[in-house]
Order: C-alpha cells, then structure tokens, then sequence
C-alpha cells in the first residue's frame, strides 16, 4: 500500500518526536460537508481525552451525564432520513472481495502497548480481572462468492447469550472447544456440529477427531490440533455488528468496507498464516440498532457521533472485547496481527493479563482514500473525522 506508506512519511515529519508508527493528530482541516455538520469549537477536543468543559464545548466531553445542549442544523441535508428498518434475528457479514478491485499485501506497524510510546494510544481501556468462558457450539465450511473458503464458528459464552462469531481463513486455525469430545456425542453428531478434520464428504461417517487423524493438509496430531505449522502470526480483525453499513448499504460509516477489506486480505493466496475475524454482536458500539438510530437522527440535527451517544447518555463507546479476547485464546491464538485503527482495541483485546499478544497494527484506510474504489460521503467523512479528532483513531486526515 504505497500511499499508507506516503501517508506515514507525512506524519513522521509534523511531528518529530513520536514514534514513527504514530499517526497524529492532524490540524483541522476546512473539509466543506463538515463546517456545515460540527462548529469549530468542537473540533478542538484532543485524540487524547476531551477538551476541557466550557459553555460551547462541553458536548466534547467523555462524561455520559454531561449536560449536552442539543444543537440545530446550521444547514439543511440534502437527503431525507432512510425509512424505518426492521431489526433483524441475525445479521450475515457483507460477502467478501466485491468492490476490492486490486490485492495488496497488508502491511503492519510494530506495536508493543508494554510501553508508553508503543503505539496503542495512550487510554487503558478498563478490563474485567477475568476473561469470560466461551465454547464454539458450530462450525461450517462457507464457500464464498469470492471463491475464498471460510470456516464459520458460531459461539456460545457464559456472559450473554448472542450468538458471536468468528470467521476463519486457513484450515490450520482451530477450536480446542468445538474439538473436545462431548459426553455421549456420536461420530455423526460430532460431523454435524463441524467437528471434523478434512473435509465432509457424502457417506462420512468419522470425525477424524475420535480416531486416527486424517491428514487435514495442515492439522498435524491428536493432541496438537491447534498448533499451527507456520510460524507467521495471523491477520486478526475484532469487528462489531453494523447491520446499517452491512446489510444495507449505509454510507454514514466505513463498517461494510472494513469487513469486506478484511475478509480479502486474509484470502490472499500470499496470506499463509490464515485470519480470523471475531464477529461481535455489540451493534452500534454496544448501544444497540434501535440507539444507533436515534443517534443518527441526532447527528442529522448537528451533532457528530461523539456528542449523539452521550445526548442519549450512552458513553462514547460501550464496548468490551473480553469475548473476542476469549474466542482468539479458544482458536489457538497468542500472537496477532490486528486490522485496526483504534488504539483502545489493541489494549483491549490483548486482554487483562496479555494473554494475547498483538504485534503489529495493520491500518484500515479507506480505499477511496487510496483511489481503489470504495465510496465517498459526506457521512462517512464526517464520521471518520471524529473518530480521529475525538476517539484517537490512528488515521492521517489527510485522506478526508
Ligand atoms: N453509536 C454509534 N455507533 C456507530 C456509528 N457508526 C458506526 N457505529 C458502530 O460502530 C461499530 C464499528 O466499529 P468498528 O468497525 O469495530 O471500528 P472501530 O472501533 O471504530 O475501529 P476500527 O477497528 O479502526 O474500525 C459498529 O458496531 C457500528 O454499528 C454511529 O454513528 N454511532
């Protein structure tokens, strides 16, 4: 990805005393569809934490019960809202590969969050003492229409009961959980809940689990099915439930991009070490399809997604990754690369002893950023700049 490259080189000369893998914080810039959207004054807030309160810029504040004055549009919108939706039971992930027109290799960014200036921002995000316990109930082969092969495992925990997911690229990635033996379970029980070595086949009768391995092309023994013979670490992206940039095609957030540029990374032929994409059911950063609408409206009226959040006394974010952190320890993981630009996601799913190690951050730029298709929106440009200006999102505004 040159032009990540070209971006970084940008950031390394504005601000010579960070580590070059620190994407700051840039000036704001006079992009046209935000100076109708958010004032000035609340722009000023830094990727670092809130501004300090002040009567015109306490909608900065990462304080939930702060009191928010409800601004009205400075502009009229050119689109009407979107007609009501229905929540679904079950939101499928966007099929991967369409509208990625070129294959690049991803290329990472050293991150260590054991230091201040490890490039992991400089929040810590607040973890439970203890990960939750989860058991990959399901898992099926997913041919998809990119021609790629996935592993979907559907998991239960002990914390709620959404069914979460995660996808696998690469055979040699494994459930300990989905592979243990279950009290009074059959060879034919084990092969419909995708407790199986190689691959189905009309008329199988055995799991190669209970017996005799079947040589899977990269599963080795009974006892090591989780070990992996590659010594490359695998492309990890911790994505959270957008049924509106998902399913129906929104462009108020990038979240369908992301998950379909993460599906066609892991996919490379080039891409060895295999990936996985844990699918959490936290819509809307945790505050629900319902909230999130809501949200929108209030962002229709003025108010960046920051400010709608806590107008609705919802935080900022209200996620955790303790389940993604559970689910990777579960797939036989311990080191990662991770598609990510939020600094809070690598603390967070490295969980509350490290139990997981993310080397790299490998960067989710637009692809319209990079001239390689994607879209542009006055939404999503607006949504992405607060991310920067107010989450501590490691992009270079440049692109907007
Ligand atoms: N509350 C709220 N949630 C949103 C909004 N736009 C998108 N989302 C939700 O934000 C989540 C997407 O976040 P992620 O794709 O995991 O990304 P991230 O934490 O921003 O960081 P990256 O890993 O860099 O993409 C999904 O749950 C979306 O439903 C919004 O305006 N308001």
């Amino acid at each position: 990805m040159p032009d990540l490259n070209a971006r970084q080189c940008q950031s390394e000369t504005t601000t010579q005393q960070l580590p070059s893998f620190y994407s700051p914080q840039t000036e704001t810039t006079s992009t046209p569809h935000n100076d109708d959207d958010v004032e000035p004054a609340d722009l000023s807030s830094s990727a670092n934490g809130p501004a300090p309160a002040s009567p015109t810029s306490n909608t900065s504040s990462s304080n939930p019960d702060a009191e928010l004055p409800l601004r009205l549009p400075t502009t009229p919108l050119a689109q009407p809202p979107p007609t009501s939706l229905l929540s679904p039971a079950f939101t499928p992930p966007a099929t991967p590969g369409t509208g990625t027109p070129l294959p690049s290799e991803p290329r990472g960014i050293p991150v260590d969050s054991s230091v201040p200036t490890g490039g992991c921002g400089s929040k810590r995000p607040r973890l439970l003492e203890s990960l939750p316990e989860v058991e990959c109930a399901v898992r099926a082969r997913i041919p998809t229409t990119s021609g790629a092969e996935m592993f979907l495992h559907l998991y239960t925990n002990n914390v709620d009961n959404k069914e979460h997911l995660a996808i696998v690229f690469g055979r040699q990635i494994r459930s300990r959980s989905l592979d243990a033996p279950r009290e009074g379970e059959t060879e034919l029980d084990r092969l419909v809940r995708g407790a199986y070595t190689g691959r189905l086949y009309p008329g199988r009768e055995e799991s190669g689990l209970a017996g005799p391995q079947i040589d899977d092309g990269n599963t080795s023994t009974q006892e090591g099915v989780n070990e992996q013979k590659e010594e490359t670490t695998p492309l990890v992206r911790i994505h959270s439930e957008c049924y509106t940039g998902e399913t129906v095609w929104s462009a108020r957030c990038d979240c369908g991009e992301q998950l379909d540029e993460a599906a066609r990374l892991m996919s490379l032929s080039s891409n060895k070490a295999g990936g996985i994409i844990v699918y959490l059911r936290q819509e809307g950063r945790g505050i629900g399809l319902g909230e999130k609408l809501k949200a929108y409206n209030l962002q229709d009226l003025g108010n960046d997604t920051v400010e709608a959040n806590l107008l609705l006394r919802h935080p900022a974010d209200a996620r955790s990754y303790g389940l993604a952190t559970a689910i990777l320890l579960d797939l036989g993981q311990k080191e990662i690369r991770l598609l990510t630009n939020n600094p809070e996601k690598i603390r967070a799913v490295e969980g509350p002893h490290r139990e997981i190690i993310v080397k790299e951050r490998v960067a989710m730029v637009p692809l319209s950023w990079k001239g390689r298709g994607g879209f542009r929106a006055p939404e999503v440009e607006g949504y992405l700049k607060t991310k920067i200006e107010k989450m501590g999102h490691m992009l270079d505004m440049g692109g907007l």
